[in-house]
């Protein structure tokens, strides 16, 4: 039998919550977790460090356990949904996507920041060759006016992705805005579109459903919002509002919010809630992934860690700049004293 869905969702807490657990997932937890979306009928479930392949290391986070393992774990029990990589060129290799590939990976996403498409050329036209589904993702749209982010999606579509994703890494666009570049995109892109939010300002629903009426068809979610910063988009919610709409995801809604309750809530370390640093980070305009790093130099400095947070955002500070938030913080404490 053939499953309507109208809207193809990846759940990302395998990868994006991998930022708000400081990157400490088990194979166990994995496994749990991956069988658990299979039986619900989750289409896509991303697996990787939460920087992507890869990421491992003392700038981004050190894993608790080889994602390769992860990898090959959820696909062992995944069943019908497919398992994704991210890849940030730079950070992820060929090599590593052919390791992903060998033990069973159909996707890769490949990311760069919204003005760097061009990086990504190698990275999107290899994974097609090699047979995977690949997707363009846009990190930090909120930097760009919209006709750079449109650019920077033809780029990607020109060198193979079959999706773009428009990526609101810091929770910071607001939905007149997601409305506008979603339009935007659609108009000028033969290939699909995607939307990745947080929660940063409690708009990543309002933003998701902006996109998915100008026509994005492609969705990221973290159920019980286990992302980076605030979280996600939370995948049971999505599930049951597109239901309300006569959305089909193909989701069964039951089994989704059982994953969510039973499973995934325990592995949490904090809620995944609106707190004043998550929300500053929307507020700012800062990669959500941060909020760890920040919090941590804060604590070494003895300083606000959203005042380090607004720093960042003065600064643009991107993705790969992890290093620049011990700068920042010193320099602060620094000028204090
Ligand atoms: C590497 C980032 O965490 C990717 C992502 O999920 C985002 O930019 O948002
Ligand atoms: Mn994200």
């Amino acid at each position: 039998m053939t499953i309507q869905r109208d809207i193809l969702i990846t759940e990302v807490a395998l990868r994006d919550g991998s930022h708000a657990i400081a990157h400490q997932y088990t194979v166990d937890q994995v496994l749990r977790v991956a069988k658990a979306l299979g039986e619900a009928g989750v289409p896509y479930i991303e697996v990787s460090h939460g920087d992507g392949l890869g990421g491992s290391s003392l700038q981004y986070g050190l894993s608790l356990t080889d994602e390769l393992k992860l990898i090959e774990a959820a696909v062992s029990v995944s069943g019908d949904s497919k398992v994704a990589v991210l890849v940030l060129p730079g950070i992820g290799t060929i090599e590593d996507m052919k390791e992903a590939i060998k033990l069973g990976a159909k996707m890769a996403r490949i990311a760069t920041h919204v003005t760097e498409a061009d990086v990504s050329a190698q990275h999107i036209s290899k994974a097609k060759d090699m047979g995977l589904e690949t997707v363009g993702f846009l990190m930090m749209s909120h930097m760009a006016p919209v006709d750079k982010l449109v650019e920077q999606a033809k780029l990607m579509e020109s060198y193979g992705a079959d999706t773009v994703y428009m990526v609101d890494s810091a929770g910071a666009l607001l939905p007149h805005e997601v409305r506008e570049r979603t339009r935007a995109l659609r108009d000028h892109l033969g290939v699909n579109v995607g939307f990745h939010g947080h929660n940063n300002l409690s708009l990543a629903m309002a933003n998701t459903l902006a996109a998915i009426e100008e026509g994005a068809v492609r969705i990221d979610g973290s159920i019980r919002c286990l992302g980076a910063g605030a979280g996600n988009t939370q995948t049971e919610v999505l599930v049951a509002v597109l239901e309300r709409m006569g959305i089909q995801t193909g989701i069964d809604l039951y089994k989704i919010m059982d994953t969510a309750e039973e499973v995934v809530a325990p592995i949490l370390q904090v809620p995944q809630e609106i707190t004043r640093d998550n929300l500053v980070l929307g507020y700012a305009g800062v990669y959500s992934s941060f909020m760890l790093h920040a919090q941590r130099a804060a604590k070494k400095f003895g300083i606000d860690s959203r005042d380090i947070l607004i720093e960042l955002g003065k600064l643009k500070v991107v993705g790969g700049q992890e290093d620049m938030i011990i700068d920042v913080a010193s320099e602060m404490a620094k000028a204090r004293n």
